[in-house]
């Protein structure tokens, strides 16, 4: 992942930016060319498939190895349990995956590690017996219990942990001020507050302007050595310059349920976004449980397996829950 301290910034020509923002944007084709490169692209898939293969077509292998060991499920939102949108406020998740995510925190301890900030993915999710660790895992949130349902009526969190400092927040506010301020004028430029992050959208933006949309990030962040920039999908993400990502959340949370020396856990992995990697890399350099990457077009990764889309990591889903569910019985 391309990571500039804010201190480099000034050391940063934009133009990098632009292209990493083009590399995600395949060019339009007509018709004939558009055949042939899906025959292409098809080949070129199957072929990473031997490097990654599909979680859904080697589940019984993965069960097989799983055989008296415990899953840990780390689950990313955005292109992994919701498909992804044009507008980030309707990126809503199926009643059909909420239910699976839901059966899958009956079974397995199930955390979900986001961009979003903790409320957006609540809002999104609403189920509180899981973990949350939004703005990529800098807001951790255990599940929210009553003490004595009997008697305690107030909701509280199990686990809370917040690594970068609160000073980030104002900080990441006045950003994302400036960031909605200089942007108005380009269409279709949209500014989310992630609470300790600023995402900035151009998915909708003409590509005649995304280098307007990178030298406005990289004018601000100037005034802003704590913060960084890192690039997701269709999106440019200003972050504190603290060393914690999706994975170290996931080291966290292994380590806070008492399960990171444990032989007999293997903790999975399921994600789409550049910030996944993250966490795909620590598992995979620990040796530990595998990372799954959602994608339907080959890519660079450190996961193991791969899924196609939400609709595959539903089946996948789906299939652990009965298999728990077969063994337990
Ligand atoms: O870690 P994630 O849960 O994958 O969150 C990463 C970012 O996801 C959202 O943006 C992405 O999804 C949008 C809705 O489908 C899409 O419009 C956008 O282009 C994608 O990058 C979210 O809006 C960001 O705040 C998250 O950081």
């Amino acid at each position: 992942m391309q990571l500039i301290p804010g201190n480099l910034i000034n050391d940063v020509r934009s133009s990098g930016w632009v292209d990493a923002m083009v590399a995600s944007s395949p060019p339009a084709n007509d018709a004939t060319t558009s055949i042939l490169l899906a025959r292409d692209s098809e080949n070129a898939y199957r072929n990473w498939m031997i490097r990654h293969p599909s979680a859904v077509g080697s589940i019984e292998q993965i069960l097989l190895h799983a055989h008296g060991k415990r899953f840990v499920l780390f689950l990313d939102y955005d292109g992994t349990l919701s498909p992804i949108v044009a507008n980030p406020d309707r990126a809503f998740m199926s009643n059909a995956m909420r239910s699976a995510v839901k059966h899958a925190a009956e079974y397995f301890p199930t955390a979900i590690i986001t961009g979003r900030s903790y409320d957006k993915v609540y809002e999104f999710i609403g189920l509180t017996e899981l973990y949350y660790a939004g703005s990529h895992g800098m807001d951790i949130i255990g599940p929210i219990k009553k003490s004595d349902p009997a008697v305690d009526h107030n909701l509280y969190p199990l686990l809370q942990h917040q690594p970068a400092c609160s000073r980030f927040i104002p900080m990441i506010e006045n950003v994302f001020r400036s960031l909605v301020e200089n942007t108005k004028a380009i269409k279709g430029a949209r500014i989310e507050n992630n609470k300790f992050c600023v995402t900035v959208h151009y998915r909708l933006v003409d590509q005649n302007n995304w280098p307007k949309i990178a030298e406005i990030v990289l004018d601000i962040l100037k005034e802003y050595p704590d913060l960084k920039l890192t690039h997701g999908r269709k999106v440019l993400e200003v972050r504190p310059v603290i060393d914690w990502n999706k994975g170290r959340a996931v080291e966290f949370l292994l380590e806070s349920l008492g399960l990171s020396n444990s032989d007999d856990v293997i903790p999975i992995y399921v994600g789409d976004d550049q910030s996944d990697e993250d966490a795909f890399t620590v598992l995979r350099k620990a040796n530990r449980g595998f990372g799954i990457i959602v994608s339907s077009i080959p890519r660079e990764t450190n996961a193991f397996y791969s899924l196609r889309d939400p609709s595959e990591v539903l089946y996948f889903l789906k299939y652990l829950v009965r298999w728990k569910n077969s063994i337990d019985a």
